[in-house]
């Protein structure tokens, strides 16, 4: 198997990180002090590896310890699909997890936390755009799904073409338990695969479905040993990829037209809603109270 790195840009200063923005040529500067909390460095976060024989790429997700997605790291993820999306030899990616039994815990919970109105402007624009590329994107994308996928994990997940989860887990939307509500776009796209009614109550109660009711719902499409998640990934990529690329990626497109119409005319009022509503003392104090949770369970 031959395999190459894609090398992924960061630039660190002592005062500034700059961070890119999706598509954009002018990198934006924010204050370190808004930089969220990681145990693992931007360069260590994600890695990206290329399988020239299979065409297929994996992208790794290793930003300890859950895979929050911050800005940065939301930031890097959209660099490589872009990267992955212009590598005109690769076909498809396999997004993975090198976090122990967490695919994705969603959003970096600190993100929300008395943020500066820019950054939590950045952040929200940055992840839109993340789910836009990754939704729509001519890269055929399988979740190789190891551990727990809530909220941003499950946007991740969703917005797949196909997605193998270990049993025992937990995946879904929970935003009500903090506090919030998940954007129209995210429940648009899991409501694609699981239908309205299980949405509209799953959502309501913030829900989380074990890997076994995700696959007879069709939230997630296969359910198989931990260890053999990756592997069925691969599988399942290498049968997909007998399909003609053009003609698969045209009736993904066909198929997401609505979701696609529907989020580029709500963007910018979910925008505005997110930057007004996260900064409201009353979620605030639900947000600090939910994340003492998770520190006071050990
Ligand atoms: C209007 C806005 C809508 C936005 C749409 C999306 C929203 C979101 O994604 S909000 C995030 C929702 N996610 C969650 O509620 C998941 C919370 N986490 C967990 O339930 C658990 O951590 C777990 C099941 C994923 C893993 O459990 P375990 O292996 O036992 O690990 P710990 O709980 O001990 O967590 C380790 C460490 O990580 C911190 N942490 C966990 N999740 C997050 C997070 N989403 N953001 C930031 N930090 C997180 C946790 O607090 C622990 O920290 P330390 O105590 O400092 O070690």
């Amino acid at each position: 198997m031959t395999m190459r790195s894609f090398g992924l840009i960061r630039q660190c200063c002592n005062a500034l990180v700059r961070v890119p923005l999706a598509r954009e040529k002018s990198p934006v500067s924010l204050p370190i002090s808004h930089l969220s909390r990681s145990l693992t460095t931007a360069a260590e976060a994600l890695k990206i590896t290329y399988d020239e024989k299979s065409e297929v790429a994996t992208m790794h997700l290793c930003r300890k310890p859950v895979n929050g997605l911050s800005l940065e790291f939301i930031t890097q993820i959209s660099i490589a699909l872009e990267k992955l999306e212009n590598e005109r030899s690769c076909r498809g990616v396999i997004i993975s997890s090198g976090c122990d039994n967490v695919f994705c815990a969603g959003l970096d919970i600190n993100e929300m936390l008395r943020p500066t109105p820019e950054r939590l402007e950045i952040f929200w624009k940055t992840l839109q755009d993340m789910w836009l590329q990754l939704f729509t994107t001519r890269l055929m994308t399988v979740a190789a799904i190891t551990g727990h996928c809530i909220a941003g994990g499950c946007l991740i997940s969703s917005a797949c073409d196909h997605r193998v989860m270990a049993p025992n887990f937990k995946i879904g939307l929970n935003e009500v338990k903090l506090g919030i509500v998940a954007p129209f776009w995210l429940v648009d796209s899991v409501k694609n695969l699981i239908g309205y009614r299980q949405t509209e109550w799953s959502l309501m109660k913030g829900h989380l479905f074990s890997s076994e009711d995700a696959l007879r719902l069709g939230l997630v499409d296969k359910v198989v040993p931990q260890d053999q998640v990756v592997l069925q990934a691969e599988a399942d990529m290498a049968e997909w990829l007998q399909v003609p690329d053009s003609a698969r990626h045209l009736s993904k497109t066909l198929m997401r037209r609505d979701t696609v119409v529907r989020f580029r005319s709500g963007r910018e009022a979910d925008l505005k809603t997110f930057v007004n509503y996260i900064p409201k003392e009353s979620i605030q104090k639900t947000l600090h109270s939910y994340v003492e949770s998770l520190k006071s369970k050990k």
